[in-house]
């Protein structure tokens, strides 16, 4: 589905502030997939998975979708590709502040042009699934870290990506939410869905969720 060969990412390259966030990593995302990242602060996943999510481009190497490169091609396709294929949820949620939660979900959908009743009754259900349907009309910023995570879930799921990238998904979470996030996960692997999560949550890594387990140190991935 998606593949990073031979990817090699430097933030500052040529200067005294040189750093390889990513050194060299070949990664394939089977469809249907789940596989948990883990690894120490600092060691790279959060790029791994901007990479994967075509937020960011590699130093070296490729990112490949269903074969293709990728990594090379312009903004456009690139935006076109995450809107219609991929859903991120971000570490620090980036939601629109100033939007309400429902507002916030119903967002990647507006390129698709799918009707508004059809939006909108995916957007509701998807923040009731994930518990949150009642501060569907709270401000974004007025919301606990822990509703503006699953929002951000709701939101990278609005589109019903067939990839699913999340970066910590849990750490905001209870363990009632936690559950529910898991339960969630395993129902989008029985669709068919490509998962790839980055996580230290020792409930997600237990919860058998995960086909594979991969550990990033330092830059280099490794089997866990
Ligand atoms: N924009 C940037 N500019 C410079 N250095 C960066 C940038 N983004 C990340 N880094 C550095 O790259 C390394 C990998 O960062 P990354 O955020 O991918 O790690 P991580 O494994 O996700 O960490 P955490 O678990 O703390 O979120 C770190 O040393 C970080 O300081």
């Amino acid at each position: 589905m998606i593949t990073l060969a031979g990817v090699s990412k430097a933030f500052h390259p040529g200067t005294p502030a040189e750093h390889w966030a990513l050194r060299d990593v070949d990664l394939a995302l089977e469809p249907g997939q789940v596989t948990v990242l883990t690894g120490p602060s600092g060691a790279g996943k959060t790029t791994l998975l901007l990479l994967a999510g075509c937020l960011a481009r590699p130093t070296s190497g490729r990112v490949l979708f269903r074969g293709e490169p990728i990594s090379h091609l312009g903004e456009r396709f690139l935006a076109e590709t995450r809107n219609r294929h991929i859903g991120f949820v971000f570490q620090q949620f980036n939601l629109l502040p100033g939007r309400s939660a429902l507002q916030n979900v119903l967002l990647p959908a507006v390129p698709l042009g799918t009707p508004w009743r059809a939006r909108l009754d995916r957007a509701q259900g998807l923040l009731e699934t994930l518990q949150v349907g009642h501060r569907a009309h709270a401000e974004a910023s007025r919301l606990s870290s822990g509703e503006q995570q699953r929002v951000a879930i709701a939101r990278a799921l609005m589109n019903d990506p067939e990839i699913l990238l999340a970066d910590e998904p849990t750490a905001n979470l209870d363990a009632a939410a936690a559950e529910r996030f898991v339960d969630l996960l395993a129902r989008l692997h029985t669709r068919g869905r490509t998962l790839l999560l980055s996580s230290h949550d020792p409930r997600l890594v237990a919860s058998g969720v995960a086909h594979r387990t991969l550990r990033l140190a330092d830059g280099r991935l490794e089997e866990a």
